[in-house]
């Protein structure tokens, strides 16, 4: 059987700190307690950046202010593929809270660590440690 495509657009939260505002996938859910950049599947009829705000409203109850794309990337997992939209939210509305039950913490962007992340988060995590290098 083939597998299925879904579209998924999270942000990645940074305060005026450098700090990045990251939740942990809940029980139940794939990836389990595994770190994530809130978020979730883009619905039929929505733009991915729609998705983004209504999926950041219901999981960390803030409003995302002029969300930018900071990459876009295609990961094939064994039972799916996904289409990642992935946002920098430098603004909003509001203070981030595991609004669904979840963790969520602000760590400072050089102390992500890939590994507590799922397989397809590696080269973001990478880039956002290369950007601090410079
Ligand atoms: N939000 C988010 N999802 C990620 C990340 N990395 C990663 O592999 N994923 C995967 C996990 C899931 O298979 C999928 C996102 O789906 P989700 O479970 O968040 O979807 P959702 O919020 O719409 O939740 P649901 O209603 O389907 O339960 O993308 C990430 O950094 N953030
Ligand atoms: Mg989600």
């Amino acid at each position: 059987m083939d597998k299925k495509t879904v579209q998924v657009a999270a942000g990645i939260i940074r305060n005026e700190f450098g700090q990045i505002y990251l939740t942990q996938r809940l029980e139940g859910q794939d990836f389990a307690q595994s770190l994530e950049f809130p978020g979730g599947k883009v619905d039929v009829n929505e733009t991915p950046e729609q998705a983004l705000k209504r999926e950041l409203e219901e999981e960390v109850g803030i409003v995302a202010l002029n969300p930018v794309m900071f990459e876009q990337f295609v990961f094939e997992y064994p039972n799916k593929i996904i289409h990642f939209y992935f946002y920098l939210i430098s603004e909003w509305i509001g203070e981030p809270f595991g609004r669904e039950g979840q963790e969520g913490f602000w760590i400072e962007q050089l102390d992500l660590d890939e590994s507590q992340f799922p397989p397809a988060n590696s080269k973001l995590i990478q880039r956002l440690l290369a950007e601090m290098n410079c």
